[in-house]
Parts: structure tokens; C-alpha cells; sequence
């Protein structure tokens, strides 16, 4: 595993934006663990994406806690399952996470032409945890500034993990553009209170 960049890293290796609270590193699976990890997805009973009369190409199935950023429903759901566990536990030791601090996981499908829009996640969340299957993909941040946006870009090539934490989780907000093929993701929670 290859850690990519943190904090002010990132500008010095890319000279890209620094977004402090956000680290990721390649090759946190391998290919097989991906084509694995997206079969199990696949075969999971993804629901569409609901808000009020709009459905998104987003298909997504929550575990822990149900999870819906727009409406605010917060609600226990099924338990994580067995397959997803191995992968919790390393993703918990990547963000340096206590074993068990990450409760609540989602699966997403972003069919082509779907995408996520500007949000932060919901409050009673805390660390973010998330892992990139599939099409590459850019995770932009923004921040309003003095009236103005500030922004940010993260490229999460498929088998990423990244943590959002700190300003990157709670002071912007982040989306997720459209893709032309099908990115999967899966992305882990703490609870805010414990
Ligand atoms: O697909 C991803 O990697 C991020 C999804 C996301 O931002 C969310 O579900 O809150
Ligand atoms: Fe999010």
C-alpha cells in the first residue's frame, strides 16, 4: 500500500490543493479483492437513490445504521456482514480507528451518468471511511470563503482508501462528478457519540 497523501503532503508531491483531514492511499486492495468486493455489491438488494419525487442512478444498500444524507433518516439496518468485516478492520487500522469504531457501512453503484451532489455526511457520523471501486473518479471539496468557494480536487483511482476527518469532514463539503462507466464505493462510519 502506497500512502498517496495527507494533508500538506499532497502539495508537495502534486502540487495540487492541501485539504487538511483528508488522506488516502492506492492500492489498498488488490485487483482481486476489487473484482470480489464488486461481485458481493452487485449481489446485494441495491436500492435506488429517493428524493421526494426525484430517483438517482445511485443504487446503495446501508448496514449498522441507514444512512440517507438528504432526508436525515437515521435508523438501525441490517448488521454488517460477514464478507465486509476483514475490510472494516483494515480500513479501521488505515484511519487508525479503534477496532469496532466503524459502525455503519454503505455500498454504493454509481451507474454511468450518476453521481453524488454537494453535501457533508449527517452529524451523527463522525470518521469517514471510504473506498473506491472501478472507474476512477474525482471527489471535489468546496468551502464558502469571504463569499466566495473555496475548492478542492481528490482522485480516487479504483482500490483507493481514503479518510475524510477533521476540516475535510466538517468544514466542506464534498460531491462526487458523474462517471461515462460504473464506479462502486464503499464507505464506513464512526458515531459521533459514543
Ligand atoms: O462514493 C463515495 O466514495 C462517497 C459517497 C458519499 O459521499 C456519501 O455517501 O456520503
Ligand atoms: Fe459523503
Amino acid at each position: 500500500m502506497l500512502p498517496l497523501f495527507s494533508g500538506n503532503d499532497q502539495a508537495e508531491l502534486f502540487g495540487a490543493a492541501v485539504l487538511p483531514g483528508f488522506a488516502s492511499a492506492d492500492a489498498f486492495l488488490s485487483v482481486a479483492e476489487e473484482r470480489a468486493l464488486i461481485a458481493r455489491i452487485d449481489h446485494t438488494d441495491l436500492s435506488p437513490f429517493r428524493f421526494q419525487q426525484w430517483t438517482g442512478k445511485r443504487l446503495t444498500h446501508s448496514y449498522g445504521w441507514s444512512y440517507d444524507f438528504e432526508n436525515g433518516r437515521f435508523a438501525p439496518a441490517d448488521p454488517i456482514p460477514d464478507w465486509l468485516l476483514p475490510i472494516k478492520a483494515r480500513a479501521e487500522a488505515f484511519a487508525g480507528l479503534a477496532p469496532g469504531e466503524l459502525v455503519q457501512a454503505l455500498l454504493i453503484r454509481y451507474d454511468p451518468g450518476a453521481g453524488i451532489g454537494w453535501h457533508k455526511d449527517r452529524p451523527v457520523f463522525e470518521h469517514v471511511v471510504g473506498i473506491s471501486l472501478g472507474m476512477p473518479a474525482t471527489m471535489r471539496f468546496r468551502r464558502r470563503a469571504d463569499g466566495a468557494f473555496k475548492r478542492s480536487n481528490a482522485s480516487l483511482a479504483p482500490r483507493t482508501i481514503y479518510h475524510l476527518s477533521g476540516a475535510a469532514r466538517h468544514a466542506w463539503e464534498h460531491s462526487i462528478v458523474e462517471m461515462a462507466e460504473t464506479r462502486w464505493s464503499i464507505t464506513f462510519r464512526s458515531l459521533a457519540l459514543k
